[in-house]
């Protein structure tokens, strides 16, 4: 069975690598020259663990494909995959442009027997309206399966290949059917729903957790007053099954290029319907105040930041990911830089593509002891796992004062009493001086 999939982004490329390893042929297309030549070179164009390898394995087997050119990619598909970008418009709604052009491309090229589905996150009705768009150039009925997609940055692919659930949505059996054969070897539990529904699965998978996390940092921020824990209450009321543990870390808010957009775009679709949804509002204002915690926190220490060094480990918006959208870091960045202090970062990955971002406002580090030396405080914006297995108590000494504030709540109370001196600020947990 010949599969085409449009676009090689996270999306796209985890299902074109996973389709092809298990045992599918397939083609993925993309508009950006410079991604498909890398990609035939066995390079992809994003960080993401493991994704390298499968890529170099399928390739070689002959499964997996990369195009620029349509014809060669869709003539013949059974199967075509869209997942371009549905980024954000202005008025918060998700930006249909790049899914429109894809669904008049695909037109001159699809027959009668193909079915195409949306892996794109899409608002409830887009996967109609782009049949219709699809109908009216290639002029015959064609058939829709709403399949949206769950895999987290940094851990797609056993997302991909391990999924919780796979949501089929199709108004027509026949096709439902064949694309829940053409997942069948993942073993994986498939739910059928209609394509509406399925849409709105999505939306609501995404807007749920992103309220969690919300909720966890208003019970963190209440914690701080109150003198308790949010990593003991996290723990606590994680271990109620009904609850669950995942999704209760607290910390300076949620960033990358889903939360931030898919929950305004569900905003915008209940607004569209005359519908209320306020919690989304406050789950949205609950993460713009978290984000600037670490901030507030450091201007409640000092007082005024003007000529400060700071010393910011992480940029990426959540560690194992290059992606820099919507990460906390660069509104950190932004806001101390305004104040007069001056930046010192470091990123395992990140690096290129924070300058892309921030340009030259802060100062690029090439190393942890490169951004924390005479740094008169430390801010852990990104829990990458090495930054927890440091030698702190070597590394305050370089600094100018050993202050820490931990956005992540990387850090335990053992590693800070082996610095000896050490002011240590978290989130929704008590201070720390020793
Ligand atoms: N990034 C993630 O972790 C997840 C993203 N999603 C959703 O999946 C969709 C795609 O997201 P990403 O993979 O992050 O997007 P992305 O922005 O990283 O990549 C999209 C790709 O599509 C290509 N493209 C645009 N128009 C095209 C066309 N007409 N034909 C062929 N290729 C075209 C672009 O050049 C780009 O390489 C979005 O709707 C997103 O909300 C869903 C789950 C996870
Ligand atoms: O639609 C999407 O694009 C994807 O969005 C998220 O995946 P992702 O954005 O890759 O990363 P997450 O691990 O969900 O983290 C998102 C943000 O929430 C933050 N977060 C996460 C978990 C937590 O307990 N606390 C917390 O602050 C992270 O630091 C990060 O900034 C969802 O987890 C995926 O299921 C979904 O497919």
């Amino acid at each position: 069975m010949k599969i085409a999939v449009l676009g090689t982004g996270y999306v796209g490329l985890s299902t074109g690598v996973c389709l092809s390893e298990i045992g599918h042929h397939v083609y993925c297309i993309d508009i950006n020259e410079q991604k498909i030549n890398n990609l035939r070179n066995g390079i992809s164009p994003i960080y993401e663990p493991g994704l390298e390898s499968l890529l170099a394995s399928n390739m070689t087997a002959q499964r997996l494909q990369f195009t620029t050119s349509l014809e060669e990619g869709l003539n013949d598909a059974e199967i075509i995959i869209i997942a371009v970008g549905t980024p954000q418009g202005d008025d918060g709604a998700a930006d249909l442009s790049y899914l429109e052009q894809a669904a008049k491309d695909i037109s001159k090229y699809v027959a009668a027997s193909s079915i195409i589905v949306i892996k794109s996150t899409v608002p409830v009705g887009t996967n109609e309206y782009i049949q219709t768009i699809i109908e009216a150039e290639c002029g015959f009925p064609v058939q829709m399966v709403s399949n949206p997609e769950f895999l987290r940055q940094g851990s797609a692919v056993q997302d991909t290949m391990k999924p919780d659930r796979i949501i089929l949505g199709s108004n027509d059996k026949t096709a439902a059917e064949k694309i829940r054969e053409m997942y069948l070897p993942l073993n994986a539990p498939i739910i059928l729903a209609d394509i509406r529904s399925a849409e709105m699965i999505k939306y609501a998978s995404n807007a749920f957790l992103a309220t969690k996390i919300s909720y966890i940092n208003e019970i963190a921020n209440l914690c701080e007053v109150v003198g308790a824990n949010v990593e003991d209450v996290a723990n606590g009321v994680g271990k109620d099954k009904r609850i669950g543990e995942a999704f209760l870390q607290a910390g300076i808010g949620y960033g990358g290029s889903c939360f931030p957009k898919d929950v305004k775009a569900l905003l915008h679709t209940a607004s569209l319907y005359q519908v209320d949804f306020s919690m989304l509002k406050e789950t949205i204002a609950i993460n713009d105040n978290q984000q600037k915690l670490l901030v507030k926190k450091a201007v409640k220490r000092f007082g005024d930041l003007q000529g400060k060094k700071i010393a910011m480990l992480g940029l990426s918006f959540k560690p194992e990911t290059d992606d820099m959208r919507e990460a906390p870091s660069i509104k950190i960045a932004h806001s101390l830089t305004q104040m007069g202090a001056e930046v010192v970062a470091y990123d395992p990955v990140a690096i290129n593509n924070a300058k892309q971002v921030l340009g030259d406002i802060i100062t690029y580090a090439s190393s942890v002891y490169d951004a924390i030396s005479q740094a008169d405080a430390l801010m852990i914006v990104t829990e990458w796992k090495e930054f927890t297995q440091l030698d702190f108590a070597s590394l305050v000494k370089k600094m100018n004062h050993p202050i820490i504030f931990d956005g992540r709540n990387c850090l335990e109370e053992e590693q800070l009493k082996a610095c000896g001196n050490v002011e240590y600020y978290s989130i929704g947990r008590p201070v720390i001086i020793i």
